[in-house]
């Protein structure tokens, strides 16, 4: 008995240890990171950086970005440091994307922020700003921001931030929106037409005026969907509705450009207010998602001449497709202001490369496949809404480097000027101080978006790009150091609710 004690307990011992080392390794495993350092480099041949593309290393601890060295000052600097290579490969800031419907909480089964935040970071987007439409209650007070703060909570992969709406219900109620923009609402959202939801409804120009005097205190932006829908529909609406639903010409003549020129039209009325010595100065305008490049856009350039607080988004889908590659019947093309001919496309690019237009995003809006109709492809009564969110840098780029779309513009678009508009001083750039929020991409290699490729918003058969061949593939996402995504997703949602203060 003795001797079997001997024998046993030094084996016992050696099998407590390990289980002990173990344990204490799980402990200490970093779930939010794919990484398991906080303080390493990040070297590339391609850094993209607001002074240009340099080859070198970016220096992280803690989440920041503290030193920016060229290849030729690196030597010796990282000796002995952990380095993450990516060769040839772009390091690119993060995307940051103001404009994402994740329909949660209320609606988190058409989208959701655990498959909404895992897509963008997937596509390389490390920071997400969330509407207040298609959750469910809207988010137009300081209780049901606190209900979206609440069910971020834990559930998100990348920064996420909120925009609070603008209805009619708290347009005359300064104290209300005042509450709601101290609960950290990084600005306000408003409809000039039909939103598609109920408890969203829309404002007049009126409210818009109103909103804009108290987020003028605030230093925030309203972003308005800009269509306006004429009192009297003309002769040609009332005849296409009686034309074949399933025709995507027959949809696209129920919202002309006239509608989104109407709305800038009266827009600019009020964005007057805005200029220096103006009683809405500190406010700024943004025209969500533009579709028309003629006369809307002219507007535009117009009021930026004259010193209006305002600027212009488009999205990825009016520069990758236009009316000619839209089948009949194929509803997840349809959205709204609409996807519209090939020449309008082309003038959207020349005025994005121009400076016109300032900034992209994805107005990524899905829904349950049964709502887009594919069966019947009633372009008429489908949903409205593009699914992409996964692909906006790969689907701009595919289409960008066709053009002669420098690097650096793209980042100029996709994340510094979004991040401004949005205040978010801490993001949309590769520089000192920052949040260390990159995005690794290979800019030639190509992939197919098809059922082998890993998509993670909730409903793949309704996005747009299924189907594409893009070029611009994502090989690592890294959101305040942490490396969230390669190949596979960090265990953990450790992403962070953004709150204006
Ligand atoms: N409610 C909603 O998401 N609407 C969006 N969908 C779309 O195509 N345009 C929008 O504004
Ligand atoms: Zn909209
Ligand atoms: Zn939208």
């Amino acid at each position: 008995m003795n001797l079997l004690q001997w024998k046993l307990l030094p084996l016992l011992t050696v099998i407590a240890s390990i289980f002990v080392v173990f344990y204490l390794q799980h402990l200490s495993e970093n779930k939010c990171s794919l990484l398991p350092y906080k303080h390493y480099w990040i070297t590339s041949k391609r850094i993209v950086t607001p002074q240009g593309v340099i080859s070198g290393a970016v220096e992280i601890n803690e989440g920041k970005i503290v030193s920016i060295v060229k290849e030729e000052e690196r030597h010796g600097k990282i000796m002995g440091a952990h380095v993450v290579d990516y060769s040839d490969a772009v390091v690119f800031p993060g995307l940051v994307d103001i404009h994402v419907h994740l329909d949660d909480p209320g609606r988190s089964e058409w989208e959701g922020f655990p498959s909404g935040t895992k897509a963008a970071a997937a596509g390389g987007v490390t920071t997400l700003v969330d509407m207040p439409l298609n959750n469910f209650p809207s988010t137009v007070s300081e209780e049901t921001l606190k209900l979206k703060i609440k069910a971020a909570e834990g559930r998100i992969y990348v920064d996420l931030g909120f925009w609070g709406g603008l209805v009619p219900e708290n347009a005359f109620n300064a104290t209300a929106l005042e509450r709601l923009l101290s609960a950290g609402a990084l600005g306000l959202k408003s409809f000039m037409c039909p939103s598609g939801i109920n408890d969203f409804p829309m404002t007049n120009i009126t409210h818009i005026k109103e909103g804009l005097s108290v987020l003028a205190k605030y230093k925030r932006p309203l972003l308005v969907h800009s269509e306006v829908q004429p009192s009297s529909p003309s002769s040609t609406q009332l005849e296409d509705m009686q034309d074949d639903p399933r025709s995507y010409l027959t949809y696209l003549a129920t919202r002309p450009p006239s509608w989104e020129e109407a709305a800038v039209r009266e827009l600019l009325t009020v964005t007057k207010n805005t200029r220096p010595g103006g009683p809405a100065e500190g406010a700024h305008l943004h025209v969500a998602h533009l579709s028309d490049s003629g006369s809307t856009l002219d507007l535009i350039k117009e009021a930026k001449r004259h010193g209006d607080s305002v600027s212009v988004e488009t999205c990825t889908h009016y520069l990758a497709f236009s009316e000619e590659d839209i089948k009949d019947g194929d509803t997840r093309f349809k959205c709204a202001p609409p996807i519209r001919d090939k020449a309008n496309k082309e003038k959207l690019w020349e005025a994005l490369m121009e400076g016109h237009i300032d900034m992209l995003s994805s107005d990524h809006s899905p829904t349950l496949p049964e709502l887009k109709l594919l069966d019947s492809g009633d372009f008429l009564k489908a949903w409205g809404g593009i699914s992409s969110l996964q692909f906006d840098l790969s689907a701009t780029w595919s289409h960008a480097k066709k053009r002669g779309v420098t690097i650096e513009q793209l980042a100029l678009w996709w994340s510094e000027r979004p991040a401004k508009l949005a205040g978010l001083d801490l993001k949309g750039a590769i520089a000192i101080g920052k949040h260390a929020d990159i995005v690794a991409w290979a800019p030639d290699e190509e992939f197919d978006v098809d059922d082998k490729f890993p998509i993670h918003i909730k409903h793949p058969s309704i996005s747009a790009y299924m189907g594409m061949k893009l070029s611009g593939k994502v090989l690592a996402t890294f959101v305040r150091g942490q490396l969230v995504y390669e190949d596979k997703h960090a265990p953990a949602a450790c992403g962070t609710p953004i709150l204006a203060h």
